[in-house]
This record gives C-alpha cells, sequence and structure tokens, in this order.
C-alpha cells in the first residue's frame, strides 16, 4: 500500500523583474510548515481587514523561503528516500509549479548549488558503499524528457523517439534507453546540465530557459546478498525525480496553435498525476478508487514507482510577487489536494491558526477604536469647557453623567463589534470549507470522467477492431443506441464512476448554492463593521 504524499513548498526570492515591476511580496513561511498567502487587491488601508476573503493559509509537511539553502530543501524532503530504494523500494519525487519558480534550481541547481539530482545520487552511493562488504550492488540512471507525450533521451538524444513496454513481470520499460554506471558526483553533474540543455525549451517573460517539457531522472538500484545462490533474486529500487513542466502552461487558454497542443498534453498528464496521486493516497481508506496510470505517457512510466512500495514527495514551488498571486494560488491548491487524507487530520491545526490570527487582528482593532473613543470624550469634554451656557443639552448634564454615558456608549459598541466579528469569522470560516468541498468534488468529478472516457476509448477500439474497421472514435461511439450485441461488457469500477459522477455533480451544485448564500451574509455584515470602524 503507498504511504500518504508528502508535499514540501518552497518560495523563492524575488527576482529582478518582480523588483523592477515593484512587486510586492505576498507569500510568507510562518513557522515551518505554514505559509500565508496574501490577496494583493485587498485595500491595505482597510484596517478591519474585512475584504481579505481570498488570503489563504496552507499548512504542508515542510516550507522554504528565500533563506533555504539547497542541502536544507534536500535534507527535509529527499533524503529520507535514500535507504528505502536501496532497500528495494520505489520512490518519486516531483517539483511542481509555475514556470520560472525554481523547479530545475531544485532539482538540478548549478555546479556551486548542486540540487536534489546530485545530492541524492551522493548520498545512494555513500549508502551503497556502506554495505560493500555484505551485497553486491550497482546503481544507473537514465534522464529522459516527456514532451506532448513522446520520449526523448536526453543522455543521446539523437537516439529519436523512445517506447514504453511492459515486462513479462508487468514492470515499465523504456525501450533503449541510454544506462549510465558512474558514481562521479562531477561527472555526472556533467552529464545533467548537458541533457538539460538538450531538454526543449523557450524563453518566456519569467524564465530565460523555460522548459515546456517534464524532464525524469531514473535511479536505479540493483542489489544481491554477496555469496547469494544465483537464482536468487534480484532487489531493485527505483527512484524517479521529475522536473514537470511549467503548471501553468496548462491553463493558458488564450494560447493557439502548438502552444495549445503542448498546454492540452501538460494539463492532461499534470490532472492525470494529481488523479493518480489522490486515488493512490485514498486506496487504504474507506474508499476504494481506481487508478488510472494510461491516461498519460507520465503516469504510465511512473506506475511502478507511484504504486506498490512507494513513497512519493511532492516539492511545490512559487514565486512570493503580488504579480503572480493567481498562479501561486492555484499552485498551493494542487499542492494542498495531493496531500489530501493528512490534509483532513491537520485541518484542524488549520482552523485554530486561522482563528488566532484573526483573533490578534480583532483584539488590536479593539485597542484602536478604544482610542479613538477616548479622544472623541475628551474632545467633548473640552468642547463643554470651553462653552459654559453652550448648547442646552450638554449644558444641563453633569460631567460624571456625560462620562458615563460615553463609557456605556463604548461598551455598547464593543459588544457589537465583537458580535459582528464573531459572526462574520464563523461565516468566512465556513466559505473556507465550501471553497475547499468544491475543490475536491471538481477533482473527484474529473477522475471519475477520466475513467469513463479511458473506458469508452477502449471499448470503441475493440468494436473498431472486431468489425476489422479503422478506428473512429466518435462515429463508432455514437453507432447504436445502447451499443450491440459483442460489446464488451462495462467493468464495475466504470459503472461506479459513472454513479459517482451523478452524485458528485449534485454535490456540487449544492456547494454552489451554499456557497453564493453565505457570500451574500458576509457581504451583508460588511457595512455593519465598516459604520462601527468609523464610529
Ligand atoms: N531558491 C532560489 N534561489 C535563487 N535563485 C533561484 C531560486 N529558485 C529559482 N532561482 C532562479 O530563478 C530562475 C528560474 O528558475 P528555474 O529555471 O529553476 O525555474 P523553473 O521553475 O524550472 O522554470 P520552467 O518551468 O520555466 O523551466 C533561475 O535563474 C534560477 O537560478
Amino acid at each position: 500500500m503507498a504511504s500518504s504524499p508528502q508535499v514540501a513548498l518552497r518560495i523563492r526570492p524575488l527576482n529582478d523583474t518582480e523588483l523592477e515591476e515593484g512587486a510586492a511580496v505576498i507569500a510568507h513561511k510562518v513557522g515551518d510548515q505554514m505559509v500565508v498567502l496574501m490577496d494583493p487587491s485587498e485595500d491595505p488601508e482597510d484596517p478591519l481587514r474585512t475584504h481579505r476573503s481570498r488570503e489563504k493559509t496552507f499548512i504542508f509537511d515542510a516550507v522554504f523561503d528565500q533563506h533555504a539553502s539547497q542541502e536544507d530543501v534536500y535534507l527535509a524532503t529527499t533524503q529520507q528516500l535514500v535507504e528505502g530504494v536501496v532497500s528495494g523500494y520505489n520512490a518519486t519525487v516531483f517539483a511542481y509549479g509555475p514556470s520560472g519558480t525554481g523547479k530545475t534550481h531544485t532539482m538540478l541547481g548549478m555546479d556551486t548549488e548542486p540540487g536534489i539530482y546530485l545530492q541524492t545520487l551522493s548520498d545512494l552511493f555513500q549508502a551503497i558503499e556502506e554495505t560493500r562488504d555484505s551485497t553486491d550492488c550497482s546503481v544507473s540512471m537514465s534522464y529522459l524528457e516527456i514532451y506532448n507525450e513522446v520520449i526523448r533521451d536526453l543522455l543521446s538524444p539523437s537516439s529519436g523517439f523512445l517506447d514504453l513496454r511492459e515486462d513479462s513481470r508487468g514492470s515499465i520499460q523504456i525501450a533503449g534507453i541510454t544506462e549510465v554506471a558512474t558514481s562521479n558526483a562531477q561527472e555526472i553533474m556533467q552529464l545533467l546540465t548537458k541533457g538539460n540543455r538538450q531538454r526543449t525549451q523557450e524563453p518566456t517573460a519569467t524564465n530565460k530557459t523555460s522548459s515546456r517539457s517534464h524532464a525524469v531522472l531514473q535511479v536505479i538500484v540493483r542489489r544481491r546478498g554477496r555469496g547469494a545462490h544465483p537464482a536468487e533474486e534480484v532487489r531493485v529500487g527505483r527512484l524517479f525525480m521529475v522536473d514537470l513542466a511549467g503548471s501553468e502552461r496548462a491553463s493558458q487558454t488564450q494560447n493557439q496553435g502548438k502552444r495549445m497542443k503542448e498546454g492540452a498534453h501538460i494539463n492532461r498528464s499534470l490532472l492525470a498525476l494529481g488523479n493518480c496521486i489522490n486515488a493512490l493516497s485514498e486506496k487504504g481508506g474507506s474508499r476504494a478508487q481506481y487508478v488510472n496510470f494510461r491516461d498519460s505517457k507520465l503516469t504510465r512510466l511512473l506506475k511502478d514507482a507511484l504504486g506498490g512500495n512507494s513513497r512519493t514527495m511532492m516539492i511545490a514551488h512559487i514565486s512570493p510577487a503580488s504579480t503572480h498571486f493567481e498562479e501561486s494560488r492555484t499552485t498551493l491548491l494542487y499542492a494542498y489536494r495531493a496531500k489530501n487524507i493528512k490534509t483532513r487530520v491537520k485541518r484542524n491545526l488549520l482552523s485554530v491558526s486561522y482563528h488566532i490570527t484573526q483573533y490578534t487582528d480583532v483584539i488590536s482593532d479593539l485597542r484602536g477604536q478604544i482610542q479613538c473613543l477616548k479622544a472623541k470624550v475628551e474632545r467633548q469634554e473640552r468642547e463643554r469647557r470651553g462653552e459654559p451656557g453652550g448648547r442646552d443639552a450638554q449644558a444641563t448634564i453633569p460631567a460624571s453623567d456625560a462620562e458615563e454615558d460615553s463609557r456605556l456608549q463604548m461598551n455598547r459598541i464593543r459588544a457589537q463589534l465583537i458580535g459582528a466579528f464573531q459572526e462574520q469569522l464563523e461565516m468566512r470560516r465556513s466559505l473556507v470549507e465550501l471553497e475547499n468541498t468544491s475543490i475536491e468534488l471538481h477533482m473527484d468529478t474529473s477522475r471519475h470522467l477520466l475513467t469513463i472516457a479511458d473506458w469508452e476509448r477502449e471499448k470503441t477500439h475493440h468494436l473498431a477492431h472486431r468489425a476489422g474497421t479503422p478506428e473512429r472514435d466518435e462515429e463508432a461511439l455514437e453507432a447504436g443506441p445502447e451499443g450491440g450485441e459483442g460489446e464488451p461488457a462495462e467493468p464495475h469500477e466504470v459503472a461506479l464512476a459513472r454513479e459517482e459522477v451523478n452524485m458528485l455533480l449534485a454535490e456540487q451544485r449544492k456547494t454552489a448554492a451554499l456557497k453564493v448564500r453565505e457570500g451574500r451574509c458576509v457581504h451583508a455584515l460588511s457595512p455593519v463593521l465598516r459604520v462601527a470602524n468609523a464610529l
């Protein structure tokens, strides 16, 4: 059974362009595990911050900011996987995030600051060296890219497109890939840097050498007990380290032609990857999921590494800049979603922290209110003293009564403020919950739709094959109202997926209606808070 995926977040430093644009830092690391993403469209002059509905707090297994070194990131994420790989387990590390957020920096790095690839390989070699007396061990590596659903060898780019094949044990192999066996760190760094230059790249506004493909470094550790019988099984541990294509490409709807095709492929693979990770992490839970690896080359390739006795680590990347708010927000939601089961456990912690920060704000706002009201009372006092025989009402009220009156008024306002705040807090909390639920429902629906689409494709293929005609997907699907004789029986998981989609769609409609209602209530309360604030 797969263990729950670990998710870390890395926030890179502001870059020169962002500084020139005058971008503000909106992603803040709080403690070792929390990040707060502020909404730059909010009014900094609004002391009660009544519009901070889009401010988000997320908790991950680890959070790094601009102060973290390459070693810090390696030690807290990937180092823990090395021992398992040497013992014959599989593992995968992903670098996820929009273009220019530092994925290649984390994975490959530079000669002076090598990234996870080199640090992992060095530790692997050392671990193997330590067991050399009792075991025969070998390490080999290969480096490839997946671009528009085709695989290219980055260590031998002239060898054309490579195929994925399943061997007799059902294990996925890349036919014809170059495997390198070297333990020289400098040589490895040179090989990988050269390989990385072969990646399909194109400059973007955010990155001069922006990658348009997924780069996969595969490390295979083969191990057998020294003096063991030749028939004894060799233990094979596989580690995949994946530098994914910029996630924002998937969502750029204005793309045309080549860019549109690229975006569609990236979208497909990232969605399939997210779905596999989620389905695997739910497998041990109450909701058994159908894990569909065949939906993209990336997930097919990673089938063994994601399923079985494997561990998965995702390192999400964002820019801290206000100019990248939307991208950062979507990245955090995707990464947060990948945590899945653990998310549920930690959600309480999230709510607690959310409340504490809110209350701190309430207290400091109330202090401000009290100062304001005190100043008002003093002003009134001074006015009264300066105008003996002034306005009748004031002249007839003794000083102590006026003070008492102001004090009561202040208490009333304070009580009203606290009440209104608590009500709004409660509503905001349930809005956040509803938003999370709605994302979960959306992802679940997509997963089931992919299962159904996959089955429909398989069915079409089957029918076309039987008819001895070339495959014509749509036509074949539409022929015959309920399908005809000889149609393959629908698997149970597809029937389940259909039922789930219906249920999820109904659930989505309910959640959307609730969100509108709660949103209206929060909106309705805002003027009350503004009036109270002005008092
Ligand atoms: N933590 C960091 N510290 C210092 N510089 C960084 C950091 N992260 C990224 N950079 C720099 O930012 C630039 C973009 O980073 P990088 O190429 O790694 O982004 P990417 O996410 O791989 O982009 P793409 O998806 O477009 O390939 C590089 O010049 C890199 O050196």
